[in-house]
């Protein structure tokens, strides 16, 4: 894999300290209860740094209460998980690390195209080609629209141009397919190729396995709260 995950215009090729771990993620017996239902029960998982992983599972399996998980928007009931080197209890550090693509798009809605995607950046305290990610999701026109009059598929895009402005080391994507048209699928295809080449460790979640494989071969199934080798790269 990269060694370096390119920081977005940053201009160079950076390695944080946190790649130096050999794996992007370690689960040892994780369980998580959501009210009364034991959502995900006793997770093992093993995923290298810069590896692509594809998450199937049915409507209600658990792979958007996972993504959480990982990104630190949920704490495990029990069990154990390093991310990048760090505890996954580590709320702020596991933060600093990743980024969640949510299947809504996760976007302010009284910010504009231009303006959601220059506050990520500020949040993160980087900096990039925002109108360059924005003209190659084909939103250049929507670049001054609020988010909140954009359509389910301009929503997608501009969540996709985020994530791949962004580049964080380890990238959750949330079914990224979903309500885009031929073109938008293609284009979700190719950002999320680069990402990997730049080192990033993705794990998208999908009820689309053959575009999500094409980009992150290897393939966990969530049934039964338990994750399933069904493909391994
Ligand atoms: N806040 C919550 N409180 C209680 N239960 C929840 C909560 N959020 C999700 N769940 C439950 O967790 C289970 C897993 O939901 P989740 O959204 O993670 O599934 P999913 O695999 O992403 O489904 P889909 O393919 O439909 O998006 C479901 O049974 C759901 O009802």
């Amino acid at each position: 894999m990269a060694a370096g995950v390119k920081e977005a215009g940053g201009g160079g090729t950076v390695a944080p300290p946190e790649l130096a771990s050999a794996h992007a993620l370690q689960l040892r017996g994780v369980w998580l209860r959501l009210g009364r239902e034991a959502v995900l029960r006793g997770l093992e998982v093993d995923i290298p740094a810069g590896q692509g992983v594809t998450l199937l599972g049915e409507n209600g399996a658990g792979k958007t209460t996972l993504l959480r998980l990982l990104a630190a928007g949920l704490r495990p009931t029990r069990g154990e998980g390093r991310l990048l080197g760090y505890d996954l209890r580590d709320s702020r550090a596991v933060r600093g690390v990743t980024h969640l693509m949510p299947v809504d798009g996760g976007l302010y809605p009284d910010l504009t195209g231009a303006e959601n995607l220059r506050f990520a950046l500020q949040m993160h305290g980087q900096s990039g080609d925002v109108a360059g990610a924005l003209r190659r999701t084909g939103l250049t026109g929507a670049a001054e629209r609020r988010a909140r009059f954009f359509s389910a598929g301009m929503r997608k895009r501009l969540a996709l141009a985020r994530a791949h402005l962004l580049a964080r080391p380890l990238t959750l994507v949330d079914e990224p397919f979903a309500n885009l048209d031929e073109g938008g699928r293609a284009l979700v295809q190719e950002l999320l190729t680069e990402l990997r080449a730049q080192g990033v460790t993705l794990i998208i979640a999908a009820h689309e396995p053959a575009l999500a494989q094409a980009v992150a071969p290897r393939t966990l199934r969530l049934a039964g709260g338990q994750l399933h080798e069904e493909h391994r790269a």
